[in-house]
């Protein structure tokens, strides 16, 4: 989802300003063609004005006769030919779509779909995203009826029933408020509303709906039928209440009682504890011991400056490194990062004029050591703290997560299960992962250790590390983490994923250093 980006939503504004330009601009070409047909009109009008005065000498005149058809067939065609604009128009919306590759509706619910996600990971009140009230530091305003809606529409069209069913109240609350200009037709609020409503087991609730469609629209297409069935499935319910002893009557089920499950969300789930994770809120059950902070200087690199290890996760080890990379050089990774811009002078098919425009060059998130020597620094800082060698893969990868923004639960190994060429023979199985933060997101964004319960908060200049594989090679499963959603501001991290190969020539003392993950087992 590329509008997960920071960046590329920075662009993405900086384009809405351009493409508001353009879409004015086209309306001055639409009101000079539109003046023109007005003078067609007008011709029409003082012709026929001058004829009616003196009628018999008029008609009698062929060059009037001349006029009058050329004014019936010729400045009629003018007159289509003026207003007959859509194919302008649509030459117009193709062509700024393609200049400015504008987003698409997957991206559109994409976007959507991250601001559920992020309702359900920071416990957000959809009423207070309505009102616009979420945040006093960033602003936005209130939303109308019709946008509320569209934060339902594309849930329902998921079959995500939870948070249709949420947006759609919204959607019913803000269209009250709207009075007789509404930004959307209530029926069509209620009309999807009352179906998901029924779809979480609220039959009561979707009747209630239902009877308020029949009222603003008597004769709608299907609310008759729909209110039909509901009524059946209620009496169902209350024959089975009647025949029964109650033993074997699923009460959780009850039509008459209002409920909303989240259908993913089983308690005690990775899902929960990802969430919770990712808010903060969550407490591991076991004591960590023996957490620390030290400096460490066992390097000659580290010897002119120590850098600051903290223990933030005892079983399995996860260590946060404070101050391991300078302003200067998070620029610099941040700029290899960033696709180019070229500017290029290219005439409008549309208005014939020329403008300039602007390509982004795109470039991966992958880099190598040898794009900068501030990578190849880097990357021996790494050694340097790590005792690990780098011989095989030296590539960084960075990422720049926006709004929503997240990384799912995953491992940074190869199971075993997984294709041979997940990784190359000739590098291995991903033994650790080193990750620095280049920026500090202002909510949201922490990685966290869902089966060990373990978060660390992204800080700007600061790197996580830890081991993937036991020392015996298989994978760590403690190790599954994630990157929450980003909330507020941007996010971006740079990894470096260090791999098996090469790793036989350091000395196994050195292998784990003196925290072998061994002695945990
Ligand atoms: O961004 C993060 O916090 C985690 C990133 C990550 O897990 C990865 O890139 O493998
Ligand atoms: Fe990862």
């Amino acid at each position: 989802e590329i509008y997960t980006s920071y960046e590329e939503m920075r662009k993405l504004f900086d384009t809405q300003h351009e493409v508001t330009r353009r879409l004015d601009d086209y309306i001055k070409f639409e009101e000079d063609r539109l003046r023109k047909a007005k003078d067609v009109v007008e011709n029409f009008r003082s012709f026929s004005q001058i004829s009616k005065i003196d009628q018999e000498n008029f008609i009698g005149n062929p060059v009037n006769s001349f006029l009058v058809l050329k004014l019936m067939v010729k400045d009629i065609q003018r007159f289509v030919d003026l207003l007959n604009t859509i194919d302008d128009l649509k030459k117009m919306v193709s062509e700024l779509k393609e200049r400015y590759n504008l987003p698409g509706d997957e991206d559109y619910e994409g976007v959507i779909k991250g601001m559920h996600r992020l309702e359900d990971t920071y416990l957000l009140n959809p009423s207070d995203i309505r009102t616009g009230s979420l945040s006093m530091r960033h602003t936005s305003r209130a939303l109308n009826a019709f946008e509320c809606f569209e934060l339902g529409r594309i849930a329902y069209e998921n079959k995500d029933y939870y948070h249709a069913i949420r947006w759609m109240n919204e959607s019913l609350i803000q269209v009250e408020l709207e009075g007789n200009q509404p930004s959307i037709d209530k029926v069509e609020i209620l009309d999807y509303y009352a179906f998901s409503t029924a779809k979480q087991g609220n039959i009561k609730h979707a009747i209630d709906l239902t009877k308020q469609i029949i009222e603003l629209e008597p004769d709608h297409e299907r609310a008759e039928a729909n209110l039909k069935y509901f009524e059946k499935a209620l009496k169902d319910y209350k024959k089975l209440l009647q025949g029964d002893n109650g033993d074997n009557l699923d009460l959780s089920n009850n039509p008459f009682v209002f409920k909303n499950p989240r259908p993913e969300h089983v308690l005690g789930s990775e899902r929960e504890i990802y969430e919770s994770l990712c808010r903060g809120d969550y407490k591991p059950s076991r004591k960590q011991k023996n957490l620390h902070c030290r400096y460490i200087s066992y390097n000659p690199l580290l010897k002119i400056a120590p850098v600051k290890e903290e223990l933030v996760h005892d079983k399995p080890k996860i260590w946060l490194y404070h101050d391991v990379i300078t302003e200067k050089q998070i620029e610099i990774m941040k700029e290899l990062a960033t696709p180019k811009l070229r500017r290029a002078i290219v005439r409008s098919p549309v208005t014939g004029k020329f403008e300039t425009a602007e390509y982004r060059i795109s470039k991966s998130g992958w880099l190598t050591d040898r794009e900068h020597p501030s990578l190849n620094y880097l990357t021996k800082l790494v050694k340097a703290v790590t005792n690990l060698t780098m011989e095989t893969a030296e590539e960084w990868q960075i990422a720049n997560y926006g709004i929503g923004g997240q990384y799912e639960p995953h491992f940074d190994f190869a199971r075993k299960t997984e294709p041979r060429d997940a990784f190359s023979e000739a590098i291995g199985n991903r033994i650790a992962t080193w990750l620095f933060y280049l920026e500090t997101p202002e909510v949201g964004g922490a990685t966290v250790f869902p089966p060990v319960g373990a978060r660390v908060n992204p800080t700007k200049r600061s790197a996580a590390f830890w081991y993937n594989l036991h020392p015996s090679g298989d994978g760590d499963y403690r190790t599954r983490h994630a990157a929450c959603p980003v909330l507020y501001g941007t996010k971006w991290v740079s990894n470096k994923w260090i791999h098996m190969v090469g790793q036989e020539f350091v000395r196994p003392c050195n292998l784990f250093r003196e925290e072998s993950p061994e002695k945990y087992l």
